[in-house]
C-alpha cells in the first residue's frame, strides 16, 4: 500500500466512508522537515540572509500512531505560512524546543520529540482514519484543519481555548504538520472543506484568516465595528489581505498600507479606497538602529488623515513590530486600539508612551484564535463572505522556494503547496458557489 492507493480513492466518485477505512496505511509518507542537528547552520548570520532552502528537506517518513482524539488526514494541499519560515531559519528560536517541551507531558505526546520536524499549518485533505473517541468524523470526509492543539485539561482554557496552558500551534509547536502527504491532527481541528473551492484555495486562508478575525473582528481583539478606520499594514500579504477584507465586509474603512504599485492595485481590486505605498512615501521611522523619528510619525499621521478626511485610526492592525509600532501607537485615535500578533522586524518594541496613556489607547495582544473563532472565520469562507487570497502554488518538492518567497517578501497574499493533489483546480464540488465569486476568487492569481 502507498499513498498512490489513497489518491487513487480521493480522486474516485465511486468511494464510500467504508472504502477509506479499509485502506490499508501506508507505512512511510513524504513530508517537508527541518533537522535537529542543523539548527546551527546559519549562525552569526543576518535574518534576511538566511535561506530556507538550505533548511528545508523533502524526507521521507514513518506515520504515527494515531492516538485518541485525533484524526491522520491525507493532505491534498497546504500553505506556507511565516511560522514555518521562522522554523526554517531556527529565530527567534529552534523549535525543536518545543517539540521537547511537548514531548514530555505524556506518554502520547512523546511521539512529537523527533529529531526531524515535519512542518506546516494549514491543510485540506480527507480523513483517512480517527482515533478512540471521534464521533464527528469518519474516514473519507472532505476538511480542512485549523491549527490550534490544545489539551483542555485546565480551566484556564475552559472559557477561550487560546489560553489554554498547553495550547500549542500544530506544526510549529507540534510535530506532523500538514507540509506533507499525511498529517496527524486533533479532531477538533477539524472543519468541513468549503465545497466552493478547490483543494489548494481551501488549505490557504485557515492560519491566516483565523488569526486575522481574531484580531480584528472578535471581541477577544479589537472587535471592529461599522465605520472604524483600520489601519492594516501589509494589507496585500498573507494576515493583512483577510484583514482588508474583514474591514470591508464589516462596513469598516481600511487604510492599506503596502510597499508597492501592484500590491497598491490588489487592494483597491479587493475594495479599497484608501492606499499607502510605504515605499514610494519613503517612510523612515528609524533615524537610525536606536532613534526613532517622531516627524515622520506626524507625516504618516497626516498622510492618513489626507485619506479619511482628518480622521485618526481607530483600529491599528499591527504585526510588522519594532519598525512600525512607535508609529502605530501615535497615529491612532483617542480611545482608539492597537492590536499586535506579531514582530517580523523585531519584537523589542518601542514607542512614546505619552501618547498611549494621555490618549487613553489599548494594546491588544491576540494569537491565532479559539476553536470557536476559527470555525466562524472557516464558515465565512464556506459561505463565499471571504476569499482566498492565493496567488502562486507550488509542489511539495519546490517547499523550501516557496518559504524563501515568503521569508524575502516577494509574494503575494497566500503561497499554496500542492501535496498529494497532482495539480491545482482539483476538489471543486459546489460549482454553482463557485461561479458567484470566480473573480474574487481569483483576485490574487498569478500576481
Ligand atoms: C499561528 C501562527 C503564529 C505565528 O506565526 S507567531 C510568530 C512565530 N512565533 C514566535 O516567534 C514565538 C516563538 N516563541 C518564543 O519566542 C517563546 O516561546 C516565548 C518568548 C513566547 C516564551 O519563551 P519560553 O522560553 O518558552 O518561556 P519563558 O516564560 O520565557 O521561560 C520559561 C521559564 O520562565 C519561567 N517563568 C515564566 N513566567 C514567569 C514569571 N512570571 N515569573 C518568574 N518566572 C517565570 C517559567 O517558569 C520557566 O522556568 P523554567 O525554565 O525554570 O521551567
Ligand atoms: N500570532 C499569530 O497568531 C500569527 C502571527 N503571524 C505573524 O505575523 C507576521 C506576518 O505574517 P503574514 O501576514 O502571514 O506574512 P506576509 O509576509 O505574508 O505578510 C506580511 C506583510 O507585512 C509587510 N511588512 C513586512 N515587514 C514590514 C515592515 N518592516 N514594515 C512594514 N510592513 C512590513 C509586508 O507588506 P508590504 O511589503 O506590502 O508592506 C508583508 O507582505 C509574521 O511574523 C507571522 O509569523 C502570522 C499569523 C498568525
Amino acid at each position: 500500500m502507498t499513498v498512490k492507493d489513497i489518491l487513487d480513492a480521493i480522486q474516485s466518485p465511486e468511494s464510500t466512508p467504508a472504502d477509506f477505512a479499509a485502506l490499508p496505511l501506508p507505512e512511510s509518507y513524504r513530508a517537508i522537515t527541518v533537522h535537529k542537528d542543523e539548527t546551527e547552520m546559519f549562525a552569526g548570520m543576518q535574518t534576511r540572509d538566511k535561506d530556507p532552502r538550505k533548511s528545508i528537506h523533502l524526507d521521507e517518513v514513518p506515520v504515527p500512531e494515531l492516538g485518541p482524539g485525533e484524526a491522520l488526514v491525507a493532505v491534498m494541499a497546504s500553505s506556507v505560512n511565516y511560522n514555518s519560515v521562522w522554523t526554517s531559519i531556527f529565530e527567534p528560536l529552534s523549535t525543536f524546543g518545543f517539540l521537547e517541551r511537548y514531548g514530555k507531558l505524556s506518554e502520547l505526546t512523546r511521539r512529537h520529540d523527533l529529531p526531524y520536524h515535519i512542518i506546516g499549518s494549514d491543510l485540506a485533505g480527507v480523513v483517512l482514519r480517527t482515533g478512540p473517541g471521534v464521533n464527528a468524523w469518519k474516514p473519507g470526509d472532505e476538511v480542512v484543519a485549523h491549527c490550534l492543539s490544545v489539551e483542555l485539561e485546565s480551566s484556564d482554557g475552559h472559557n477561550d481555548t487560546m489560553l489554554d496552558p498547553e495550547q500549542r500551534i500544530w506544526g510549529f509547536e507540534t510535530n506532523f504538520g500538514g507540509l506533507a502527504e499525511l498529517a496527524l491532527v486533533k479532531s477538533n481541528q477539524l472543519m468541513p472543506k468549503p465545497q466552493h473551492l478547490s483543494w489548494e484555495e481551501a488549505a490557504a486562508p485557515g492560519l491566516v484568516n483565523s488569526t486575522a478575525y481574531r484580531q480584528l473582528v472578535s471581541r477577544n481583539g479589537a472587535g471592529m465595528k461599522q465605520g472604524d478606520n483600520v489601519l492594516i499594514w501589509g494589507a496585500s500579504g498573507g494576515l493583512g489581505s483577510y484583514a482588508t477584507q474583514f474591514a470591508l465586509a464589516g462596513g469598516a474603512n481600511p487604510i492599506c498600507v503596502v510597499s508597492s504599485p501592484e500590491k497598491a492595485d490588489i487592494c483597491r481590486a479587493m475594495g479599497a479606497r484608501n492606499v499607502i505605498d510605504r515605499n514610494a512615501e519613503g517612510y523612515r521611522f528609524w533615524k537610525d538602529e536606536q532613534t526613532q523619528d517622531p516627524r515622520e510619525w506626524k507625516r504618516f499621521g497626516k498622510r492618513i488623515r489626507e485619506l479619511t478626511g482628518g480622521e485618526d485610526i481607530d483600529i491599528v492592525f499591527e504585526h510588522p513590530g519594532r519598525e512600525t509600532f512607535g508609529a502605530s501607537v501615535f497615529v491612532t485615535r483617542k480611545g482608539g486600539t492597537i492590536t499586535t500578533c506579531a514582530s517580523t522586524s523585531g519584537y523589542m518594541h518601542e514607542y512614546d508612551n505619552r501618547y498611549l496613556w494621555m490618549s487613553l489607547k489599548r494594546i491588544i495582544g491576540s494569537h491565532f484564535a479559539n476553536y470557536r473563532e476559527a470555525w466562524e472565520a472557516n464558515r465565512l469562507i464556506a459561505k463565499g463572505k471571504i476569499h482566498p487570497t492565493l496567488s502562486k502554488v507550488y509542489s511539495l518538492e519546490d517547499t523550501g522556494q516557496a518559504a524563501y518567497d515568503v521569508h524575502r517578501n516577494l509574494h503575494q497574499g497566500k503561497v499554496g503547496v500542492l501535496c498529494l493533489a497532482p495539480e491545482e483546480g482539483l476538489g471543486v464540488r459546489n460549482h454553482e458557489l463557485r461561479a458567484e465569486h470566480l473573480d474574487a476568487i481569483n483576485r490574487f492569481r498569478n500576481i
